[in-house]
């Protein structure tokens, strides 16, 4: 049998969710869900009007039950639902009425075994119990901290002989690895639902499910992917994946359109001493950002010649809570430098302060080997205990802001595509 494509529609509002859901349809998706957000903010009636704007579709309510199961299944199932979701971790109790109200009512029942302790056996009981599909997913949390669904769906699919669908962050490559390792169903949410052609990554996915390979699929180091997803993103995306935390203040670009990614190498310089900055060159491995408390805004702690120097040792670029100076030779060099002002001056090299220790910098604490990025927006240090969780959750910023472009792009206003209005504090 073909693989189905489920689309996740994770969204707030119905009618935008309809017309996301109808451009997933024209890629190839085969099941609508209503995804947990979309329901907990429009309630049944988002159900309904699923139910009415595709008559002819599978509809999954993504209830995730916990308690209650005979109520909660035939809410859902009355308002149109054909699969609803229990969370696989509820009580045997309410797994059990949840299967009973869902045959009553004519309708499926998929356990989701998001944050289940042993999810292998429980999957056995599950299936013993009644349920119809098992759902082994990371959940959007979950895989902003690294976790996958693939290994534990392997072992799922040898436990149970019910359909096994997989969830979590799923994109082309990773489909259609879970495919080749026997998924049934596949849900996909932000990589269709927030990407800005909604019906060309339906089509990708569809092709990926269809043709499986495992050639899409591959690892890389957490340094190298944190590396890589914060080149993709903006530091706008950052800060809010920060929820404001993180930004420099009074750090500008020196050498606008340059952005920079990569770990710090920290130095502690006082006013009129440039010492320890350029000394830092020699210390910096090939990718580092040299970031630099100096103290001073009328006195220069760096400069056109350990700029140039910098080429040599691969340095990716300086961030300086102070003044710059040699701003054309730092333009002509074309190298990224990021500061509070410029001015003529230098100090001298006395020699005083620290490489490597802790400092401030643009009101921000940094510590050898946060992550750095900086761009014409201005610079954001990300703690490096924190970077893959930020790194992805400000990709999800991304897309979603994607998503929206494309949104205004085809007329509407950015609070009409948000429904402002309704979202305001009150
Ligand atoms: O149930 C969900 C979150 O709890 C999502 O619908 C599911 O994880 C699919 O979305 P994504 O592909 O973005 O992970």
């Amino acid at each position: 049998m073909k693989p189905i494509i489920q689309v996740a529609l994770d969204l707030l509002e119905t009618d935008r969710a309809i017309r996301i859901g109808q451009e997933a349809l024209e890629g190839g998706a085969d099941w609508i869900e209503a995804g947990t957000p979309l329901i907990k903010s429009e309630g049944m009636d988002s159900i309904r009007k699923l139910r009415e704007a595709f008559p002819a579709k599978v509809i999954v309510a993504d209830m995730k039950i916990a308690d209650t199961g005979s109520m909660e299944v035939e809410m859902a199932a009355k308002a149109g639902a054909d699969v609803i979701v229990i969370l696989g971790s509820a009580d045997d109790s309410t797994v059990l009425e949840a299967v009973r109200a869902a045959k009553k009512y004519g309708a499926r029942i998929m356990a989701d075994l998001i944050s289940v302790p042993d999810p292998v056996p429980r999957s056995g009981e599950l299936e013993k119990m009644g349920v119809d599909i098992i759902n082994v997913h990371a959940g959007i949390d979950q895989q902003m901290t690294g976790r996958d669904s693939l290994s534990l769906m392997k072992e799922v699919v040898r436990e149970v002989s019910i359909q096994v669908a997989i969830a979590g962050g799923l994109d082309i490559g990773s489909c259609s690895m879970a495919v080749k390792e026997g998924a049934d169903i596949v849900i996909v949410g932000g990589n269709i639902v927030r990407s800005a052609d909604v019906t060309a990554s339906a089509k990708a996915i569809r092709d990926a499910v269809d043709s499986p390979s495992v050639t899409g699929y591959s690892k890389k180091t957490v340094d190298e992917e944190i590396r890589s997803i914060l080149g993709s993103v903006s530091t706008p995306n950052i800060s809010d994946a920060m929820h404001r935390k993180g930004a420099m203040q009074d750090i500008f670009t020196m050498v606008p359109g340059k952005k920079i990614v990569g770990t710090a190498v920290t130095v502690q310089a006082f006013k009129g001493d440039w010492a320890k900055a350029v000394e830092a060159i020699d210390e910096a491995n090939p990718g580092d950002i040299i970031v630099i408390y100096n103290g001073s805004r009328h006195v220069a702690p760096w400069g056109g010649l350990a700029t140039q120097s910098c080429l040599n040792k691969g340095v990716a670029g300086v961030v300086i809570d102070g003044a710059v100076r040699d701003i054309d030779d730092i333009r002509r060099i074309d190298f990224p430098v990021f500061a509070t002002c410029n001015v003529p001056n230098a100090g001298e090299p006395k020699g005083f302060g620290e490489i490597n220790s802790e400092i401030v910098c643009g009101n921000q604490a940094v510590k050898p080997g946060d992550y750095i990025v900086g761009d014409d927006n201005g610079v954001v240090v990300i703690p490096r205990e924190h970077a893959y969780e930020i790194a992805r959750r400000a990709k999800e910023v991304e897309k979603t802001e994607q998503r929206l472009f494309e949104e205004i792009r085809r007329g509407a206003t950015l609070s009409e595509v948000m429904d402002l209005r309704k979202w305001e504090k009150h």
